[in-house]
Formats: C-alpha cells, sequence, structure tokens
C-alpha cells in the first residue's frame, strides 16, 4: 500500500481539533477535581470525557479491534506496546494548566506501529495552535512548516524543564540542582509551560533550543517526538542514549550540541518505567 497511515494522520488532526473544543468549553465550568499518583496529580472529568470521545472516534472509523489504545485515563497497569498499531493519547497534557487556567493546554494523539512513531499531533486548544507530524514528511503549526532553532552556544539558548509531580524532597533536590547547574552554564532563560507536549512543540518551532524531563509518560511524549525530529531536531535519552518511549526519561533538542551539554548537568534518578519493565540499562552515545 502506498501511503497506509495518511487517512488515519488527517483523521487524528480532526479528533484532536474536536477535543480541543471540549476543553475549551469546559476550562471555565466548575470542575471536581480528583488526584492520581500525588496530591499534586491531578485529574478532572473533563480529562476522562475527553479522552472517551477520541478513542470512541478512532474506534467508530477504524473498527473496534483494528488497532490498540494507551490512553492516560485508561491505561490501568502499566502499558504495553506491541507491533500491532497503537495509538496513544494525552487527552489533557496540562492538567493542572487546565485546573487553573493557566492558558497551555494540549491534546496529544500519536500512533505507533511495530513500535516505531509514524505521527504526532499535539492541539494547544487555548492558544489554536495545530502541530503535526508524520514521519519524513515534515513538521507543521497551522499548516506551516516549522523547524528547530539554528542556535548551538548553550549560552545564547533557552532551555525547558518542568519540576513534574513527584514532591519527594530527594528527587526536587536533584531537580532543583539539575536546573541550577544549567541556568549557571549560564543559559538565557529556563522555562516550562506546564505540557510536555506543548514544551517538544516550542522546541520544533525554534521558541526553545532544548526540553527534558525525567518522571513524563509516554503519552506526553510520543506525538512531540515525531514533532521535533520532523522539525530537524533529536530526541534522546536523558543520558544521550536511545529515546526510549516506555522510559519516562525525555530530552529533545535542536542539535547535538546543546542536548550534549545539557547531559553534562542532568542529574538522573530512578522511575518506574511505563510498560513495567524491572530495569533496562540506560546506554549512552555521547
Ligand atoms: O497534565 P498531565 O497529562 O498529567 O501531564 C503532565 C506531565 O505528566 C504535563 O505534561
Ligand atoms: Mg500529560
Amino acid at each position: 500500500m502506498a501511503d497506509e497511515w495518511q487517512e488515519a494522520y488527517e483523521f487524528a488532526v480532526e479528533v484532536a481539533r474536536k477535543a480541543g473544543m471540549v476543553i475549551k468549553q469546559e476550562i471555565d465550568k466548575e470542575m471536581k477535581v480528583l488526584t492520581k499518583s500525588s496530591t499534586v496529580d491531578l485529574v478532572t472529568k473533563t480529562d476522562e470525557r475527553v479522552e472517551k470521545i477520541i478513542i470512541g472516534s478512532l474506534k467508530t472509523k477504524f473498527g473496534e479491534k483494528a488497532h490498540k489504545f494507551i490512553g492516560e485515563e485508561s491505561t490501568e497497569k502499566g502499558c504495553e506496546l506491541t507491533d500491532a498499531p497503537t495509538w496513544i493519547i494525552d487527552p489533557v497534557d496540562g492538567t493542572t494548566n487546565f485546573v487553573h487556567g493557566f492558558p497551555f493546554v494540549a491534546v496529544s494523539i500519536a500512533f505507533a506501529v511495530k513500535k516505531e512513531l509514524e505521527f504526532g499531533v499535539v492541539y494547544s486548544c487555548l492558544e489554536d495552535k495545530m502541530y503535526r507530524a508524520r514521519n519524513g514528511k515534515g513538521a507543521f503549526c497551522n499548516d506551516e512548516p516549522i523547524s528547530v532553532s539554528d542556535v548551538k552556544d548553550i549560552t545564547k539558548s533557552i532551555i525547558i524543564s518542568e519540576h513534574g509531580t513527584d514532591r519527594t524532597p530527594a528527587k526536587v533536590e536533584k531537580i532543583f540542582s539539575t536546573m541550577q547547574k544549567i541556568l549557571c552554564i549560564p543559559v538565557h532563560g529556563l522555562r516550562g509551560s506546564g505540557t510536555a507536549a506543548t514544551n517538544m512543540c516550542l522546541v520544533a518551532t525554534g521558541a526553545v533550543e532544548a526540553f527534558f524531563e525525567i518522571g513524563i509518560h509516554c503519552w506526553d511524549v510520543a506525538a512531540g517526538a515525531v514533532i521535533v525530529r520532523e522539525a530537524g531536531g533529536i530526541v534522546l535519552d536523558v543520558s544521550g542514549g536511545p529515546f526510549d518511549l516506555m522510559s519516562r526519561r525525555m530530552l529533545s533538542a535542536n542539535h547535538e550540541d546543546i542536548a550534549k551539554r545539557i547531559i553534562k548537568e542532568i542529574e538522573v534518578f530512578e522511575v518506574p518505567r511505563d510498560d513495567g519493565v524491572k530495569h533496562l540499562q540506560q546506554p549512552s552515545s555521547f
């Protein structure tokens, strides 16, 4: 088949837009906020409702059994990425932002075949920015081609990292220590939008040079990974080794020079993998 997944790609954009409309309608309403892995890991009825809308639309279009689904709100005990065509979905990336009305909230939809990411769609719905990319076909924001920054000197860069939702003091200390070391290189600035998917799109548009985080999940970064790569950037493990979607560790950058410099400063800490696999050694390529 010449272009087997183009229809799925186009449909994913449609579904992400529909999901974003629901988020926009619900952000100003009274909402009940529940918690998940910690008291600061928030979830609302909108997260669940939007995920049902996305998965329901995809099943109606492609059939109940044709594809597999990994969704933030419907994957209870770890997630397994198989060779089957698989959708990886974060219905509301930036739930804390959504709860507080902080204006960066994204729908993230990725599609993998034989464990390789085929395309990714990130709809930053409050900004009305539709980011999308498909392997070998370029990355776009609202249909305009996007590309990463050409800055290779870390002292001329802006870097994004986030604090995560684990408030164990030892982990918070490592996160802040890493940020302090990077800030004092020095870089022009440190930022964070509160959504990993949007952060990756900011790397892809050249607004920042890199984004890294330990503790994110596969649904936060799967779509963004395709978008960064297609915009000319790189996506790696935080050690410099190959990116592993299930590892909960990710560094995306415009250029190897920026990535290498950041890796020198990252204080790595252990997090359980998304697929429940006990321990995998992360080989470093730098
Ligand atoms: O808001 P969510 O979907 O919990 O995701 C967070 C990271 O886990 C922001 O990317
Ligand atoms: Mg998320």
